[in-house]
């Protein structure tokens, strides 16, 4: 792959094997992904962001510090690596600052030729992550969505931290993705217990805030989709020098997904399920195009890929993933016979389209 953010000229990229072919596969409307980073206070969410900006390779990060208080510790931790940073220094994000704070925040970053490929906000210890999420839900930035909710836990404290704040079952279950971190301090059992807690919701667990960053989001830069086919391979994150404690399941059939059946497998997110991201086509009458499926959470969003092959090609992530079971409901969401299907039930589908 072209190191992300290389700005190499459109139709430059250098790729292995005579038979490359360079196609248009993302839409050209992009989006770039703000990923809410929570967290009680001490938990990790520094580390595992300054982790993030020393692993992403090429790609560009875009930060917004929401600290508490006057001095800004964390922006001063991490300043020296951030391409661009913005820092909510006047207090708790979710209280103190208004979608349209946040939103000046973004703009100020977030731009199609903009400086960044992904933000994270990284949440006040004492945000409550809902609060925030609706924060960025609520942006009006055309050129952002949003990229997950990611919960740091600190396995060490674990059950005094519970005690003292018994919202954080709460906040395990509302996350999208649950890290543990500091499990090299953690007592026995403390894994088994907060999986239990997050009920479907992945758990990883993590030391010094050690993640594939590719787990969090793509490795691939905005500028790349563009110029050539996203492969399954770009989708997939690379384990290597990380503690893995995920793992990923690729998922390719060029029969069509019936839509009401694809739309509830989306609906109901197997267990363990972070990220789903792919292509997906139904070749209903009217409907033949294929489309770009992604997921973070219980997010889905869809957008129109005209020039992708019709077939289906998912890649999906997460922890403890039950491997038969994914592929069981993607099966039975494919249809044999499209041309019988309604039209109509194509809007299961198409209500994940941008609104434009
Ligand atoms: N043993 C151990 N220590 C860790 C781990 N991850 C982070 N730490 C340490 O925990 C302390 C707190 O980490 P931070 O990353 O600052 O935590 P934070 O969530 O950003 O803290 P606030 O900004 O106060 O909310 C630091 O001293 C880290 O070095 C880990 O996996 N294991």
């Amino acid at each position: 792959m072209a190191p992300a953010g290389s700005g190499r000229p459109a139709g430059a990229t250098p790729r292995s094997g005579p038979a490359e072919i360079i196609r248009v596969h993302y839409p050209r409307r992009v989006h770039i992904p703000v990923v809410v980073v929570a967290g009680f206070l001490g938990s990790g969410k520094t580390t595992l962001l300054n982790h993030l900006l020393r692993t992403a390779g090429g790609l560009r990060i875009g930060v917004v510090v929401n600290d508490f208080g006057k001095v800004n510790i964390d922006a001063m931790t991490v300043a020296a690596q951030v391409d661009s940073m913005v820092t909510l220094g006047n207090g708790c994000l979710c209280c103190a600052v208004d979608a349209a704070d946040l939103d000046a925040m973004l703009d100020r970053i977030a731009r199609p030729d903009g400086p960044v490929d992904v933000i994270v906000v990284e949440a006040s210890g004492l945000a409550e992550p809902p609060a925030m999420v609706r924060l960025v839900l609520a942006s009006e930035n055309p050129h952002i969505r949003y990229g997950g909710l990611v919960e740091v836990v600190d396995a060490a404290e674990f059950p005094a931290t519970r005690e003292r704040h018994p919202q954080l079952d709460r906040h395990i279950k509302q996350a999208d993705l649950v890290l543990l971190n500091k499990v090299d301090r953690a007592a026995d059992g403390v894994l088994e217990l907060v999986r239990d807690l997050a009920g479907g919701v992945p758990v990883v667990p993590t030391e010094y805030g050690r993640v594939d960053p590719g787990l969090l989001f793509d490795r691939v830069a905005r500028v790349e989709p563009e110029v050539r086919q996203l492969t399954l391979d770009d989708l997939l994150p690379h384990e290597e020098h990380v503690h893995a404690g995920y793992s990923s399941v690729e998922f390719a059939d060029p029969r069509p997904m019936n839509p009401l059946r694809f739309a509830r497998f989306l609906a109901e997110r197997p267990a363990g399920v972070y990220r789903m991201k792919g292509f997906a086509h139904f070749g209903v009458p009217g409907f033949e195009e294929p489309y770009l499926v992604q997921t973070v959470g219980k997010a889905v969003w869809l957008a129109a890929a005209p020039e992708a092959k019709r077939r289906n090609e998912l890649v999906v992530i997460g922890s403890e993933l039950d491997e038969s079971a994914l592929r069981r409901g993607l099966d039975e969401s494919l249809e044999d016979a499209p041309e019988s299907v309604d039209p109509l039930d194509m809007a299961s589908i198409t209500r994940f389209l941008p609104r434009v």
